[in-house]
């Protein structure tokens, strides 16, 4: 695993970097979108990606040699920029706002489109099960205040989620030790579409006085 690297950026200039970084990650997620859905003729959509092309080449004269990571200052700011849920520059990621109602209880609202498609017109599961894992694994940190990981996370699919506006919510059950039981739920207009289960744990590495039992 990599580390959480200690980088000592402002959190003035950082706000400032995500002011130019959330439009283009939203640019290429709106691209996503585009390539799924065009249906203009095939000379355009080759023309097209050659313009792609092109601009990943301009992005690319300057890169990170791996992924983003974790990073943090001293004045308690983290930043998680390519992560699969949250990742501000990530277009794959929804992205997940979520709100930390209290430490313990956490919710986010999201409008998922045609990239996370499962059967027709309805999520994929393992989408669901992605948003919920990162969801839930916020949600059993405390607001940040200790470092779980998921040990175990086991899905009910009631019916399907449909595309569009979904609400879900994560509380924890209970705590023993270094674990956290978390539950979870992803729901639509009519209520309750996925119920989650999940068994998150401090890792023995990451265990402070804070996290132990
Ligand atoms: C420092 C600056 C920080 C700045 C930070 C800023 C931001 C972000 C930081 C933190 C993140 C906060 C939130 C994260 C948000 C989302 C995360 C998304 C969630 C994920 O996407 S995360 C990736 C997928 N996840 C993995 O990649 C885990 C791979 N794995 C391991 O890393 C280890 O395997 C681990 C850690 C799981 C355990 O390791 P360990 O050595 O600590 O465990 P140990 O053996 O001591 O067991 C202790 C007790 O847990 C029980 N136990 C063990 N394993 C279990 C399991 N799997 N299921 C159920 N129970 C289990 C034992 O039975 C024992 O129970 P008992 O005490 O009762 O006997």
């Amino acid at each position: 695993m990599g580390e959480f690297v200690h980088e000592e950026i402002p959190s003035t200039e950082l706000d400032r970097l995500e002011a130019t970084y959330r439009p283009l990650a939203d640019a290429v997620r709106d691209l996503l979108d585009a390539t799924i859905r065009t249906t203009v003729p095939e000379e355009q959509v080759r023309a097209a990606q050659a313009e792609i092309e092109a601009l990943v080449a301009r992005l690319r004269a300057e890169q990170l040699p791996g992924p983003a990571g974790v990073r943090f200052n001293s004045e308690a700011r983290a930043w998680n920029w390519g992560n699969a849920v949250v990742g501000l520059r990530n277009a794959v990621a929804p992205p997940l706002r979520i709100v930390h109602e209290s430490a313990g209880h956490a919710w986010a609202e999201v409008e998922l489109g045609a990239p996370y498609e499962g059967p027709p017109g309805l999520v994929h599961g393992g989408v669901s099960a992605m948003l919920l894992d990162h969801l839930m694994g916020e949600t059993a940190s405390a607001a940040f205040t200790r470092v779980t990981f998921t040990g175990t996370l086991t899905m009910t699919y009631r019916r399907g989620t449909p595309l569009g506006p979904l609400r879900l919510e994560a509380r924890i059950d209970r705590e023993e030790g270094r674990k956290v039981w978390v539950v979870a739920s992803i729901g639509d207009a009519d209520g309750v579409t996925v119920e989650a289960e999940g068994v998150f744990i401090v890792p023995a590495w990451a265990a402070g006085e804070a996290a132990r039992g």
